[in-house]
């Protein structure tokens, strides 16, 4: 068996995305995303998936070509390698990653987001050249199926006119009843039974309703708000009070550790953040404070499907909950987030995912959720198939753009239906 790289191939694409809202603006109606080819001597391929900016893009690009050559078994060499290659000091200069609310944005960050897609790219092939899954070559899967949350969001109809954009059947989600309406499709859709409303869109009591009508609607279910950061400590303790006895847990209601463990002294309600810890460097300042409770772990940019199992480890030592953030993905990461999550003993919440909002995908068959969880596979590999027209499809979409969709930006997309739109500065309520 010969694991030598022989051949990378990046593929940028720009995938459908619905008018999701959020605190800085609006969803683009076409998101970018990267999909990582690494093929062996014998011919055996993996593949990856991981954010699709430019900034990305740049880093991923000369990585790819120093990795001809190397084995697809050396897991450990791929972050030796990323460490080599220069992160233009434009990129980090804001500290703050506003594209996708996603914490801070370090060199370093910037760099194992992207070598987690080729990382589980390598995991791929090396698990279909041994025949073994993705969680085997992780240790083993403790479970056969992951839970995932269903993941509401505000949202409009429709894009506003004259954008060329996808339709989409959800409708729209203004008010408590739209949310509510929205919960009844994700579990008519896909059986979720935990709730996570994306907030920090409207003046906290409204969005205090639509959670009170959602525990009225689904009396006993798991019910969470993360409004991004977007309240100051008065505000967050406000909604816990209000929200307290429905709440599994409140996401990021406040920016940074100071805040966080200010509202997490007084709140009485769990924390959960992906913008508070979302490095190692972070953790020991925030754990030692009890500023957070559970840590959403995203395998993209924490740097791999490994480093998710290091850092659920380091949360069962300090007594942290641990689960997994979502952004706008496709099936290639909800197989690797899957297989991780199958290996991660005390995983207590149920996982976010995108998937659901993603209508198109570069499989040649999508991954189902049945009673809101994704079944894990014991094929060899990821156990997904690559649909190589779509993938030319998406690329060509890619091609096509003039720039404009090519880097997220939920403000820019706002503008469109709201001129004079400018990222909220925070804290916003
Ligand atoms: O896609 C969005 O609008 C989300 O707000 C996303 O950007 C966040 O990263 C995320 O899903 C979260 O949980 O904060
Ligand atoms: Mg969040």
């Amino acid at each position: 068996m010969d694991l030598t790289i022989t051949d990378v191939r990046l593929t940028p694409i720009l995938v459908a995305d619905p008018p999701l809202l959020n605190t800085q603006g609006v969803h683009q109606p076409y998101t970018p995303r990267l999909i990582i080819e690494v093929e062996t001597a014998d011919g055996v391929t993996g593949l990856g998936e991981t954010y699709g900016d430019t900034k990305y893009l740049e880093l991923a690009r000369p990585f790819a070509g120093r990795l001809l050559g190397r084995s697809v078994a050396d897991h450990n060499g791929l972050f030796t390698v990323m460490n080599g290659v220069d992160v233009d000091r434009e990129r980090v200069v804001d500290q703050v990653d506003v594209g996708g609310l996603r914490g801070v944005q370090t060199a370093d960050k910037l760099r194992l987001s992207v070598v987690s897609g080729f990382e589980v790219a390598c995991l791929d092939a090396l698990g279909k050249a041994l025949g073994l899954p993705v969680h085997a070559l992780l240790g083993g899967k403790v479970r056969d199926a992951v839970e995932y949350s269903a993941y509401l969001f505000y949202k409009w109809a429709e894009h506003p006119a004259g954008v060329a954009a996808e339709r989409d059947d959800w409708g729209a989600a203004l008010d408590p009843a739209g949310v509510v309406e929205q919960a009844r499709k994700f579990t008519e859709r896909y059986g979720f039974t935990s709730f996570k409303l994306k907030g920090g869109v409207f003046p906290p009591e409204e969005e205090i309703a639509a959670v009170r009508a959602l525990a009225e609607a689904f009396p006993g279910h798991p019910l969470r708000l993360d409004p991004n950061g977007a309240w100051s400590v008065e505000t967050s303790l406000t909604v816990a009070k209000e929200l307290g006895d429905v709440l599994e847990y409140l996401e990021d209601p406040a920016l940074g550790t100071d805040a966080m463990a200010e509202v997490a002294a007084r709140a009485g309600v769990p924390l959960a953040t992906n913008m508070c810890v979302t490095t190692f460097a972070e953790i020991p300042d925030a754990f030692t404070r009890g500023a957070v409770q559970v840590v959403l772990s995203d395998h993209h940019y924490w740097g791999g499907l490994r480093n998710t199992q290091r850092l659920a480890a380091i949360c069962r030592t300090f007594g942290v909950g641990v689960s997994m953030h979502s952004n706008t993905h496709l099936g290639i990461s909800l197989a690797a987030m899957t297989h991780v999550a199958a290996t991660v003993p005390g995983l207590h919440h149920a996982c976010d995912s995108h998937y659901p909002w993603q209508s198109e995908d570069v499989l040649t068959q999508r991954l189902t959720f049945d009673a809101g969880r994704v079944t894990v596979t014991d094929t060899p590999g990821l156990g997904v198939e690559l649909d190589h027209d779509r993938l030319a499809f998406l690329h060509r979409r890619w091609l096509d753009d003039d720039g404009t969709l090519r880097d997220r930006d939920d403000a820019a997309a706002m503008r469109v239906a709201e001129p004079g739109w400018e990222t909220p500065s925070v804290p916003r309520w």
